[in-house]
């Protein structure tokens, strides 16, 4: 079970991550609205950092993108806003990263709309559908995913806090297409600002409890 910790931006909060949780991935956002928006002033200490960079984009022209995964020596794309597959196609010609569709969730999902992606994303991220696009801090109904008919891997998303470890092992088991979960704002002291010993808690009963034969820990 892979862990992505988004919304990071404080060079210090970002040390204390890397230490104290070691996750797979961390999420920067470079969409202007959200309060996790993080700033050119911050790229020369985040790009040394040594864990893989997930860029997170809303409806960005793709020379914006390029110049963040330069800026910020960004790993992975991860598109949160309408982008249609032959932006998430025109941007691997041009950037050769990894890219994450993100799917918001409303009430209902209509999976043959993701069929396009197949071919060219890394991974799909279900988060709950709002209008600011993420960060909410709302779950939306994870029971929906049990039809989810494709291989592709996919990341949890969507107000997951330090109770919803047992419901992410359930889903987890039950899915082998599950690959990890995504945490934010539940996991904050501020916007931008994670508590370390809140991810520290959840990945170790998260981790300690995942008994899937195949579970990448
Ligand atoms: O977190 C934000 O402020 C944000 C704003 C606009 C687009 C994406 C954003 N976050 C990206 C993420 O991947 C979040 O982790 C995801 O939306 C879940 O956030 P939360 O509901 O707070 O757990």
């Amino acid at each position: 079970m892979k862990i992505k910790v988004c919304g990071m931006r404080d060079p210090e909060n970002i040390q204390n991550l890397i230490q104290g949780v070691k996750p797979d991935w961390m999420g920067l956002i470079f969409y202007s609205k959200s309060p996790r928006y993080v700033s050119s002033d911050s790229a020369a200490s985040i790009q040394l950092t040594e864990v893989p960079k997930v860029g997170v984009f809303v409806n960005e022209k793709i020379e914006f993108v390029l110049s963040k995964i330069d800026e910020f020596k960004l790993s992975a794309i991860q598109l949160h806003g309408d982008e249609s597959p032959g932006y998430v196609r025109e941007l691997k010609l041009k950037t050769n990263k990894k890219v994450w569709k993100v799917i918001s969730v409303g009430e209902s999902i209509d999976w043959e709309t993701l069929r396009d992606y197949l071919g060219l994303v890394e991974y799909f991220l279900f988060d709950t559908a709002t209008a600011g696009h993420g960060g909410s801090g709302r779950k939306f109904n994870w029971n929906m995913l049990e039809t989810y008919p494709f291989e592709k891997g996919f990341l949890l998303s969507g107000g997951l806090d330090e109770e919803s470890v047992k419901e992410v092992l359930i889903l987890a088991e039950r899915m082998p297409q599950f690959v990890g979960v995504d945490l934010n704002s539940k996991f904050e002291d501020a916007p931008g600002l994670k508590n370390i010993e809140k991810l520290k808690s959840f990945k170790n009963r998260l981790l300690g409890n995942d008994k899937r034969p195949t579970a990448n820990n």
